[in-house]
C-alpha cells in the first residue's frame, strides 16, 4: 500500500490481540497506511534490548500500547506472577524506549480493575488508590496502576504526551476462547455453542451470577482509543488532573452475570438450563465506570450489548470454520 507523505508512523503493540487488531482496523478505515506491527514471536516486549533496537531503527511517531498479559478471573488468579511481571516489563520497556527514541505520543491501555474492589458506583477516575483492590486480580491491577504512573511521570519530567485509557470489560472478534483462561463473554459463547451442538441439557456459569459487569464492544474501544489519542493536547490536559491523567472508557450500563448468561444463550440459540457453580469466584461485585469525562470530550459507545454479542458470536463461528481450535493461549511460565 502506498504511504501518504507526512503521515505519522504508528506502532500498534499487540496487533494480533482483541484490542490491537481492532485498533489496526480502525486506523486503516481512517486511511492510515503507515502502521507498524510486530508479532510476539518477532518482538519480545519483556526484553529491553529488543525493544530498544526496535525503537532505534523504526522511527515511530505514535504508539498504541495494547500488548499485555491478559485473561479472565481464573487466569489472573492462577498465574499472578506472570500477570505482574510481564505487564510491568512490557509497559516499562515500551514507555521508556519510546521516550528514549523521541516518540512524543503514546496511548497506554489500563483496565477498570485498577479501582478499589468496593469503589462507589459509577466509578470516577479520581477514585484510583482510595481503597483495597480485588484480590483475584491485584497483581495485574498493580501493574496497570504503575503503567498510568509511568505515563504521568514521563509527561511531568520529560514533557511527553503519554495518555491512558481505562477500558471496562471488552469482547468481540479476535477474542481468546480458552475454556478457563478467557473472559466471561468468550467463555460463555463457546460453552453455550458447544452445549447447543452437543445437545447438553445444561450450561454451568461460574460463581453466583450476581456480580455486575459493564461490557464494551471492541470496535467501540478501538474508536475511543484513536479518539483520545487524537484529541488536541490542550483539550485532553484541561480534562485530566495531572495526578489522575487517565480516562474511563465504557458504556455506562451494566448487567448481572446471570442476565448476561441468558442473553448469550439467546444469541447462540440454546434452549437448555442455566446452572451456577458457587465454588468458582465472583470477583468484584460491581465495577460500573463513570464515563462522563469521555462523554464531555465528545465520545460515546454506540454498539448495544445484544448487537455486539450477535457480531461476536458470528466471529466465533467463523473461527470454527477456519480451524476448530481457536486462539487458546495458556500462560507460559515466566522466563527464568
Ligand atoms: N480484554 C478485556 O476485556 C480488557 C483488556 N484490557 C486491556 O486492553 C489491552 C489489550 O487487551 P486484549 O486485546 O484483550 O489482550 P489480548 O491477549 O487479546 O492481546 C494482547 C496481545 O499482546 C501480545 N503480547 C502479550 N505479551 C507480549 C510480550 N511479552 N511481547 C510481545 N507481545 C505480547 C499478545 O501476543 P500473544 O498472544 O502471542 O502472547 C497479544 O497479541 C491490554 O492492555 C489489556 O490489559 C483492559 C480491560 C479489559
Ligand atoms: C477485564 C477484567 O477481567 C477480569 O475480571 P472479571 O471482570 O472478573 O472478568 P471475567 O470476565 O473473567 O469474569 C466476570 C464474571 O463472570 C463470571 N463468570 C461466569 N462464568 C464464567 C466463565 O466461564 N469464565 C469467566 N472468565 N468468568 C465467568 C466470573 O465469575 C465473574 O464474576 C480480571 O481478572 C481483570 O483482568 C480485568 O480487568
Amino acid at each position: 500500500m502506498q504511504q501518504k507523505q507526512n503521515e505519522p508512523r504508528i506502532y500498534v503493540a499487540g496487533h494480533r490481540g482483541l484490542v490491537g487488531s481492532a485498533i489496526v482496523r480502525t486506523l486503516r478505515a481512517q486511511g492510515h497506511t503507515n502502521i507498524v506491527t510486530r508479532s510476539h514471536q518477532e518482538l519480545e516486549l519483556t526484553d529491553q534490548s529488543q525493544v530498544r533496537e526496535f525503537f532505534r531503527t523504526e522511527n515511530i511517531d505514535q504508539v498504541y500500547l495494547a500488548a499485555a498479559k491478559v485473561g479472565g478471573i481464573h487466569a489472573n488468579n492462577s498465574y499472578p506472577a506472570e500477570f505482574i511481571y510481564d505487564n510491568m516489563m512490557v509497559q516499562a520497556n515500551v514507555v521508556h524506549e519510546a521516550w528514549r527514541a523521541g516518540v512524543h505520543k503514546l496511548l497506554f491501555l489500563g483496565s477498570s480493575c485498577i479501582y478499589p474492589r468496593l469503589a462507589a458506583q459509577p466509578i470516577r477516575e479520581e477514585y484510583l488508590m482510595n481503597g483495597i483492590l480485588e484480590p483475584t486480580n491485584e497483581p495485574y491491577a498493580m501493574a496497570k496502576i504503575a503503567g498510568i504512573k509511568l505515563c504521568e511521570s514521563y509527561n511531568r519530567q520529560y514533557g511527553t504526551d503519554y495518555r491512558s485509557v481505562m477500558p471496562t470489560n471488552l469482547y468481540g472478534p479476535g477474542d481468546n476462547y480458552h475454556p478457563e483462561n478467557s473472559h466471561v463473554i468468550p467463555a460463555l459463547l463457546r460453552r453455550f455453542h458447544e452445549a447447543k451442538t452437543g445437545g447438553a441439557p445444561e450450561v454451568v456459569i461460574w460463581g453466583s451470577g450476581k456480580p455486575m459487569r459493564e461490557f464494551l464492544y471492541v470496535d467501540d474501544m478501538a474508536a475511543a482509543s484513536v479518539y483520545v489519542m487524537n484529541l488536541p493536547l490542550e483539550v485532553y490536559a484541561a480534562n485530566t488532573d495531572p495526578m489522575h491523567s487517565h480516562i474511563n472508557v465504557g458504556t455506562g450500563e451494566d448487567v448481572t452475570i446471570a442476565a448476561l448468561a441468558r442473553l448469550v444463550g439467546e444469541t447462540v440459540g440454546y434452549g437448555g438450563r442455566i446452572v451456577f457453580d458457587a465454588s468458582k469466584p465472583d470477583g468484584t461485585p460491581r465495577k460500573l465506570l463513570d464515563v462522563s469525562k469521555l462523554a464531555a470530550l465528545g465520545w460515546r459507545a454506540s454498539t448495544p450489548l445484544a448487537e455486539g454479542l450477535r457480531r461476536a458470536y458470528e466471529a466465533f463461528l467463523e473461527t470454527q470454520v477456519e480451524a476448530p481450535v481457536v486462539r487458546e493461549r495458556e500462560p507460559a511460565a515466566v522466563a527464568a
